[in-house]
């Protein structure tokens, strides 16, 4: 086999951001565990062996962090306002590079990875100029000889865990934050796609970002490296991204510590569609919310409810939509579907048609069939019901099931019967009708009208088990912050 990690060198403007070694405290390091390989998802091939970390140099490098970190948050906001900006424009100005590292390893198209870029980017230039804006308050005094004030100082050392679905969005979203606060960070990417948060050390070092103060620490191994940040008194938080399982043994881990937690977990998007509502762009917005990444985000669309009036019409609409809808590698133009990131996902979304048509829904479009290596079409199901697994079960992949309803009683007990509780969307014109839905809908995010919610501007997360805490927006730089209260008598 001839060595693919040269074809990706080849294709990059600045082959020097292709990097495999593990960043820790401003040096490249190899692993004590030898490597680990990365894979084209598409291709299937080898694209680069990187570093595999041990747990004994994960705890070494939450050791360079707690030192550098008394440094970071000793400076002014202002200054590290301006480092981050750095980070932002190297960023952008390796978008194209970066944008194919990620489709490379991850599988999405290369519009969809560099477009990922610029919204990773985004949240380090909004949180860059936060780091000037992180306000105290002062409280009238409770006696006549005592003065109150109350101040914000950086949490510490915060240790990152993230998915390979947004293998560079997931990390700035929380190592923009973080570092605008003061902290430092360590990140640990999933072993799929550890490249494209490698890559994001390349460009730390180059925009200044002081050593130690972002590092990067890929292993194959994912428990030992949780159970290290969660048992190392270092660090001081844990900010997570991935599915709730997971989550919940993180947050078990990390309660012995008493870590203050972030967790953006799994989602069960309902799309709701009703009788008055514009087809022609709820169309639009479930093929940007069921297909972006192939299906593989954590807000995607996972049961479509439309109302028995508009039910056929909208069937007939998504399946001429998704019919043009071209499955491919990432990298070949007009391609708008790539592979599951393995066999396993593909194997998910199969059991999820099966299991529906064993129940009574019907293929309009698509079918489970046989995967073509990490390949599936897309698939269309009518007549889905509640007694279903993909009801209850996030799919993520390619699979739009419609289920039919009848009063907008009915249909949001139907969307809010789920542990989860990350993004909903519903599409409806009467004013009334979008308070009453917007308002009873259980989601820490609504989108009313469109399919797309992601920005940076906008505070992310999810309530019941979709996770704790927000990314994004200015509340998302209190979760790397400690409140302290100062009560001076004078
Ligand atoms: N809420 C959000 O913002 C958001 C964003 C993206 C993905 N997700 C969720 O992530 C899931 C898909 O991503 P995934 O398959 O990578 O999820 P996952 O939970 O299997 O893995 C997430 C990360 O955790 C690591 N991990 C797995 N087991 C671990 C353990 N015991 N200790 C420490 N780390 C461990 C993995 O290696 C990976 O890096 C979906 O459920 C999706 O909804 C949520
Ligand atoms: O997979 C979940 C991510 O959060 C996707 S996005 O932030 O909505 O782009």
């Amino acid at each position: 086999m001839t060595d693919a990690n040269t074809d990706l060198k080849s294709m990059l403007k600045d082959p020097s951001l292709l990097e495999t070694r593990a960043y820790i405290g401003g040096e490249w390091v190899d692993g004590d565990d030898g490597t680990f390989d990365v894979t084209n998802p598409a291709r299937g091939d080898v694209i680069a062996k990187v570093a595999d970390l041990s747990r004994a140099q994960v705890a070494g490098a939450i050791a360079q962090a707690e030192k550098a970190q008394k440094e970071w948050a000793s400076w002014t906001g202002k200054e590290r306002a301006a480092v981050l900006r750095k980070w932002f424009d190297l960023m952008m100005a390796n978008q194209d590079d970066l944008g194919a590292i990620l489709t490379a390893e991850q599988g999405k198209p290369l519009a969809e990875a560099k477009g990922e870029i610029a919204y990773g980017a985004s949240f380090i230039e909004f949180m860059g100029e936060q780091a000037k804006r992180v306000y105290g308050e002062t409280i009238p005094g409770h006696q006549r000889d005592k003065r109150i004030t109350v101040i914000k100082q950086p949490i510490g050392v915060a240790a990152s865990i993230t998915p390979w679905n947004f293998p560079n969005a997931m990390i700035t979203r929380k190592a923009a934050p973080a570092l605008a606060a003061g902290c430092a960070f360590v990140a640990r990417p999933a072993a799929e796609t550890p490249l494209s948060a490698i890559v994001m050390g390349v460009l730390a070092e180059r925009a200044g970002i002081p050593a130690g103060v972002f590092n990067v620490v890929p292993s194959s191994s994912s428990s030992a490296v949780g159970k290290e940040f969660c048992e190392n008194p270092a660090v001081r938080k844990l900010t997570f991204t991935g599915s709730t399982e997971v989550g919940r043994i993180l947050m078990k881990q990390a309660a012995d510590q008493v870590m203050k937690c972030s967790m953006e977990l799994g989602g069960n998007a309902p799309f709701i569609v009703f009788d008055d509502a514009d087809l022609d762009a709820a169309v639009e917005g479930a093929i940007l919310c069921k297909f972006r990444n192939n299906g593989q985000t954590c807000v995607c669309a996972n049961r479509i409810y439309v109302q028995a009036g508009v039910y056929d019409a909208f069937a007939e609409k998504l399946k001429v939509a998704v019919e043009k809808l071209k499955v491919g590698d990432g990298f070949e133009d007009g391609v708008a579907l790539g592979p599951l990131i393995n066999p396993a996902a593909g194997e998910k979304v199969k059991e999820h048609i099966e299991d529906a048509k064993s129940k009574g829904a019907n293929v309009i479009l698509g079918d489970a069939g046989e995967m073509d290596g990490n390949f599936l079409p897309p698939t269309i199901m009518t007549d889905v019901t509640q007694d279903m697994m993909v009801a209850t079960e996030e799919t993520f992949g390619p699979l739009a099931p419609l289920f039919k309803f009848d009063s907008v009683d009915d249909v949001i007990a139907m969307a809010n019967d789920t542990i989860f509780g990350l993004a909903s969307y519903f599409y409806a014109k009467d004013l009334s009708r979008v308070y009453k839905v917007a308002e009873a809908l259980e989601y820490g995010i609504v989108g009313v009208n469109t399919g797309l919610i992601s920005t940076e501007v906008a505070p992310f997360g999810g309530v019941k088990q979709s996770g704790l805490g927000r990314e994004g927006s200015h509340h998302g730089i209190e979760d790397y912050l400690e409140m302290k209260y100062i009560c001076m008598s004078v």
